[in-house]
Order: structure tokens, then sequence, then C-alpha cells
């Protein structure tokens, strides 16, 4: 990988703020704590490693669990703050915290590790590529039958409105403002939105856009993903945008047959998170009647020059076909190409806690990073 972006990234990270956000998303946090407390049977004298601990909380977690040793990998200088989080703990005995790539590191007798413990997930599940990492340390450090936490994950899309970037632009001071908003939309159409979508503005089930399997996948087969998919609008609406979400699973490992599945979700049912979730918006609405067709195609490939970063392509079908959809024969004549990049902006992979406002002001606005929008809140 191109050194630069690695710097810039890891950069990025020594913002405390980004630790802020992900510390104070409950839900996250909160998850990922029930689901290695709720396997400490199965953490007890195990040797875990945290690939890219960060501030430590996930390695604290393991310990706490009965882990008898915690390797906590963090490649930027956080990882010197971590190590005080792990001494105020009390915890300097069983985690040691290591300052370096995870792809640069060696373990004593190149011992394996039981578990590999990694909050990896960037917007739409992808954007960051941090999870070739951990498919890196799998393959270097994992036991055979040892697990990851989690194991799998699973990006969803469906079609929705976003009433918040086209309702605040009826009554601007009394004045409408409907011509500035479809020439701002267009201008910009080609950046992603990190908006709250409720759920009464999806307008048709979501679908999978791709399962992966921590244990089994390979880096190889996250270079690209693409859904075809035609449904019909579950209720009238203004379809504006198609909404990217993804979901992550813990495993179970308790005897306790009583434990549930622990789920980290992310999308418009499950509890806010700071990864809210991304939106392609289209450049012009299509007002929908209950039942009408809807047909789109995305495409999500990573990025021949950045490998942390995707490109989103969606293309919407000819509406003379949507009038009689046939899946397998999709004409598409529209094309709207979306790029990602990595940082939504440089120090701040995971948005920071600056509204879009704020970050207009102090930011020039990249071509094509991806905007968090906090107006829906
Ligand atoms: C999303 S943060 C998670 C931090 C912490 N685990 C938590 O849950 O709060 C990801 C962290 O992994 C680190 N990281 C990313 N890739 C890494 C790599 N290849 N080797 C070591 N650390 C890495 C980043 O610097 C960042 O601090």
């Amino acid at each position: 990988m191109d050194e630069t972006v690695n710097t810039e990234y890891f950069e990025s990270y020594e913002d405390l703020e980004i630790h802020r956000l992900m510390l104070e998303d409950a839900s996250r946090t909160a998850t990922y704590k029930q689901a290695i407390l709720s396997n400490a049977p199965y953490f007890k004298d195990k040797v875990v490693m945290d690939v890219g601990c960060g501030t430590g909380i996930l390695s604290i977690f393991c310990a706490q669990a009965g882990a008898k040793k915690v390797y906590a990998v963090e490649a930027s200088k956080l990882a010197n703050l971590a190590k005080e989080v792990v001494k105020e703990n009390n915890f300097e005995t069983i985690i040691e915290v290591i300052h370096s790539k995870v792809e640069d590191v060696t373990l004593p007798d190149n011992i394996k590790v039981d578990a590999i413990v990694s909050e990896w997930m960037g917007f739409y599940l992808l954007h960051e590529g941090m999870l070739d990492s951990v498919l890196v340390a799998r393959d270097q450090f994992l036991k055979e039958d040892g697990h990851l936490f989690p194991e799998s994950a699973t990006i969803y899309v469906a079609p929705c409105s976003v009433p918040s970037l086209y309702k605040q632009w009826d009554n601007v001071h009394g004045v409408s403002m409907s011509a500035f908003s479809k020439q701002l939309r267009q201008s910009k159409y080609n950046k992603p939105e990190i908006i709250q979508i409720h759920p009464e503005d999806l307008l048709g089930p979501e679908i999978a856009l791709c399962w992966i399997d921590l244990k089994e996948n390979k880096s190889a087969d996250l270079d690209s993903f693409s859904l075809q998919h035609v449904l019909g609008a579950s209720r009238a609406g203004a379809y504006q945008g198609i909404s990217v979400w993804f979901d992550c699973v813990f495993p179970d490992l308790s005897q306790d047959r009583e434990e549930s599945q622990m789920i980290l979700g992310t999308g418009p049912f499950s509890l806010p998170t700071h990864w809210k979730q991304t939106v392609i918006v289209l450049p012009q609405e299509q007002l929908l009647e209950p039942g009408e067709p809807i047909a789109f195609q995305l495409d999500m490939t990573r990025d021949s020059s950045n490998c942390r970063r995707y490109n989103l392509q969606v293309t919407l079908q000819d509406p003379e076909v949507v009038e009689h959809p046939t899946p397998c024969t999709c004409h598409m004549t529209k094309c709207i190409i979306i790029k990602t990049f990595m940082h939504q902006h440089p120090e701040q992979p995971r948005g920071g806690e600056k509204n879009s406002d704020e970050r207009r002001e102090q930011q020039p606005i990249l071509v094509d990073e991806p905007i968090d929008d906090d107006e829906d809140e």
C-alpha cells in the first residue's frame, strides 16, 4: 500500500476527537463489551490480539473477561495513550501495547492467538480499508480454531427519501429555494451523505449487497461488489437516494443457550451510531406510488489508486423498463458515478463532532468527499 496513504490514515487517528466519537458511541462500545464479556468463559486464560487498539478499551474488556495475555497493537501515536489507560486500569501485566502496524508485528516464539478483536469498520463498512489489516493478522497470528470478534459482516442497501436534504430549502426566511436546492444537489451529486435515515423514510425492504465471513474471506474478495435489484415501493414517497449500512455479528461461544448472538447494527432500525447511514443522493427525485417499481444497480469497487477508499456507482434503470421490470434484463441508461474518499476530511475518518456547517466553514469541500450531515439530528 502507498505509504503516504498509510501515514495520513494513521495520523488521522491521532486526533482525540475521533476516539471521543467512538467511545461515546454507546451502541458500538456497549455491543463490543457485551460480545466480549458474554463470552468470558471462552476468553478465560486465552491469548488475544486487539488489532488497532486505539485507546485500548477493547483490550481492557478482554482482560476483564479473563484473557491471560492481550497484544494491543496500534500503529498511531495513540499507542502511548493506550499504555497509560492500561496502567490506569491495572492491566499492565496482561495487556502489552505494541506501537506498530499489525503487518510489521512479530510475536515472541511466533505464538498464535486464540482470538482477534478489532473495530475496523468504516462508513458503509469498508471505507478506510482496515479490514485488510485484520485479515493479515488472521493469517499471521490466529490459531486454526481461533475466533474473530466480530466474525462476519453484511452490507445492506435500500431506496429511501432524504427529506432533511430537501425540506430545509422549502422555506428560507420565507423564500422557497427549491431551484437552488436542485442545482446544489446536482453540483454535489458525486458525494455520498453520511446521514441518519428514519425508518419511515425507507421506500422498501433492505437487500444485502454482500456478506463477509472474516474467517474465510481474502483481501481480494473485498475488491468489488455488485447488486442489481428491482422492487416495488412499499409506500408512496419521494425516491431520493440509496441508503447503505451494515451489521456485524459476534461469535456466541458461551455454553449458555439463553445468550443470543450479539449483533452491532447500524441501519435505520438500529440504535443510532456514529456511522449513521451512507446515502447516495440521486440528482433528481422521483415521486412514487405504492407498489411502483424501483430498479437500480449498485457497484462498490475499490479505488485503484487508494485501496482505503471505494467508488460507489448507482445506475438507475430506464423508466420504460421499470414499468415492466424483468430483473435479468435490466437496461441501464443513466449513470451516476459517486466517488468516496478515505477521509471525510483529512483529520477525521469517522466524522468528528463538528456539524457539517462548521466543517464547511473551516474546510474547503474536496470534490468527492463524503459529507456528514448532522442537520437531520
Ligand atoms: C476505529 S479505531 C478503533 C480503536 C479502538 N479499538 C476502539 O474500539 O475504540 C481503529 C484503530 O486502529 C488503528 N489501526 C488501523 N490499522 C492498523 C494497522 N494496520 N495496524 C495497527 N493499528 C491500526 C488506527 O490507528 C485506529 O486507532
